[in-house]
């Protein structure tokens, strides 16, 4: 789709809006051409040339009626704008959302969060804009015409004058156009690298005070800003200037307009109220020329930023974008809701969210020949095999950087795998991204986030809370104590603008969300990373003593785990180097012994840590 097709598609989003906005800015206007015609009118009366019926008083009161009116028609054109305004960007905004939430969670954006935003804010803020002012541009000619029409009758060559401008402003407009979409586009990207820096350095703030690294980042900053100083100023420049250009037309024209004028007039071929005509007409012939001058300026900015909403869009199709959708004002329409299905979120309860039928109970989950590699580094994982028999615990283990994280995502459809393939009870599994949620399975990712919300709704997450599933799943995430101690227990405020909770209990609270959900197969990646021995074999021991038949599909290094494990996967740069039970490897791999050995060294050179789980 091109930028052409892209614009007719929001107009036909909501015709009758645009159609009432393009009629209102029509007869907006088109509605100087009357206060013109009255003015000459009060000049030829008052030379005498014209003798209006109501006298000079009546022409003043029909003058005052004709701002009235506009001003009404203004006030309506106002409204007009602004409802059709709000529905195509709220479009815009709610698809690209919709579909950053279909992506495969780990590669959702394709961006930084940073410049995400400013594609969510600054790119549809800018289409916008150009959809908005192509309202003006019917009026102009409807305008153009008539009062052309009017204006050749009383003298051609004059006219010609009041047109110069219009000329010239398409022309400068045309011109100058490959210039204004070149520094947009450098404009736009700076921006997006300072917001980006921006959410960086809020994000890592403690990281960068401990490495003392403050002025260098505030000097990086300083750089990225001149940059985006130095691109927004020609963006700016060249946007004024042409600005000006339309603007100080109208001087242009007036000046040719009088020297012509006082010509004419010395010769009576001329009246006044002709001048009075001429020089209204062109105050508006060059204000709409200039608003059809922004127009093509903003159209063209569009295209820059239909460039970035394409590109966030991660090679899905940009009809994506302008696919109609309910949204939250008016009625909901069946064809809107049938054209997303499946496009709702994975946060089951609230109202939308497209939850996926239950699947048969687990028998045996495989995996064969999975692959994916990053596109930046090439790493990543290598023809995995995998069997998961129905209330087995696997766990996978390995060096740091092996790849274990990057198969659990691949396997749950966070990261799109390049080949391999994984059947359900021997049922290929087309979609993983949208089958592996509950009540399918669950999982705890290395670094969870929290909401700035309750704990309780972090944990919940639009889920209803039912008998005593919350406090269960606060036990079996070994979390009851930490809640107990919190000022308004479940009720406390967490996350980014809340309580600041410990690495580990943001785990723990990231496995009860998980363990409140009913699912067949629970993955948890590497508990181990915040949380201590001691507390990490508490919540193995809550698992294994109360998952029932559930599987569980678990990353970690701790004997607690290894030495309960049904099977053991040892991978090594992306592929799988031995398998077996604990016994099994510590007797045929290196790796694993020095993984399973390592848990010693580590707690003996920390002095607070307990002591490990009961190893075989
Ligand atoms: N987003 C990414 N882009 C590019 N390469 C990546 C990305 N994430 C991971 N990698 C690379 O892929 C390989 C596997 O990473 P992965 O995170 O799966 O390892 P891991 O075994 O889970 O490591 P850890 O024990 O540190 O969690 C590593 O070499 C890593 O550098």
């Amino acid at each position: 789709m091109n930028t052409r097709h892209f614009f007719w598609r929001l107009l036909a989003y909501r015709p009758v809006y645009y159609l009432a906005n393009l009629l209102a800015w029509t007869v907006i206007h088109m509605a100087p051409l009357l206060p013109g015609l009255i003015t000459k009118a009060f000049f030829d009366d008052l030379e005498g040339s014209y003798n209006f019926p109501y006298g000079v008083w009546g022409i003043a009161a029909l003058l005052v009626g004709a701002a009235l009116a506009r001003v009404a028609l203004i006030a309506a054109g106002m409204w007009t704008d602004a409802s059709f305004r709000f529905r195509i960007s709220a479009l815009l905004r709610r698809n690209m959302l919709a579909h950053v939430l279909q992506q495969p969670g780990a590669k959702a954006i394709p961006f930084s969060p940073g410049e995400g935003i400013s594609n969510f804010r600054d790119d549809v803020d800018q289409t916008e804009e150009a959809v908005s002012w192509s309202v003006d541009t019917l009026g102009l000619v409807g305008f153009v015409i008539v009062s052309s029409y009017i204006l050749i009758s009383i003298d051609a060559q004059m006219t010609f004058f009041v047109f110069v401008p219009l000329i010239l402003v398409v022309t400068a407009a045309q011109v100058a156009t490959a210039r204004i979409q070149k520094y947009r586009a450098a404009s736009r990207a700076a921006t997006a690298k300072v917001t980006s820096s921006i959410s960086e350095m809020f994000s890592n703030v403690q990281a960068i005070q401990v490495a003392g690294a403050e002025a260098r980042i505030v000097r990086r900053f300083e750089t990225l800003s001149d940059e985006r100083r130095r691109t927004m100023v020609k963006d700016k420049l060249m946007t004024e200037a042409l600005s000006s250009v339309f603007t100080n037309s109208v001087n242009l024209g007036t000046g040719l307009i009088l020297v012509l004028a006082g010509y004419k007039m010395r010769s009576g071929t001329f009246s006044v109220g002709d001048l009075s005509l001429f020089v209204y007409y062109l105050t508006f012939v060059t204000q709409l020329i200039s608003n059809v001058g922004n127009f093509m300026t903003f159209y063209k900015q569009m295209a820059i930023s239909f460039g970035r909403m394409k590109t966030m869009l991660q090679g899905a199709s940009a009809r994506v974008l302008t696919l109609p959708a309910y949204i939250g004002i008016g009625k909901r329409r069946l064809v809107e809701d049938e054209a997303h299905e499946g496009s709702g979120g994975q946060f089951a309860g609230d109202g939308n969210a497209a939850t996926p039928a239950q699947a048969e109970p687990l028998r045996v989950l495989e995996v064969r020949g999975l692959t994916y590699r990053y596109p930046e580094t090439g790493r990543g994982i290598e023809a995995i095999d995998l069997r998961l028999e129905r209330g087995s615990f696997t766990v996978i283990t390995g060096m740091i950087g092996s790849g274990k994280t990057t198969l659990l995502r691949a396997l749950l459809g966070l990261l799109p795998a390049e080949s391999g393939e994984i059947r359900w009870n021997g049922r290929p599994v087309e979609a993983p991204a949208d089958f592996f949620v509950p009540p399918q399975s669950a999982y705890t990712a290395q670094i969870p986030r929290l909401y700035s919300d309750k704990l309780r709704a972090n944990i919940l997450l639009g889920l209803p809370e039912t008998g005593d599933s919350l406090a269960q799943a606060l036990h079996a995430a070994v979390m009851e104590d930490d809640v107990a101690q919190l000022a308004d227990g479940l009720d406390t405020m967490v996350g980014p603008r809340g309580v600041k909770l410990s690495g580990g209990q943001v785990q723990r609270t990231a496995a009860a969300r998980m363990l409140v959900r009913d699912a067949q197969l629970y993955v948890f990646d590497d508990l181990s990373s915040a949380l201590d021995v001691e507390t990490e074999r508490q919540l193995w021991e809550r698992l294994f003593r109360d998952r029932g038949e559930a599987t569980c599909l678990v990353v970690s290094h701790r004997k607690a785990a290894l030495s309960h494990a049904d099977h053991i996967i040892v991978l090594k740069d992306g592929t799988i180097e031995a398998e077996g039970t604990a016994s099994q490897l510590l007797a045929v791999s290196d790796s694993f012994r020095r993984l399973w050995h390592g848990e010693d060294s580590a707690a003996a050179a920390e002095p607070s840590a307990a002591p490990g789980g009961a190893g075989r």
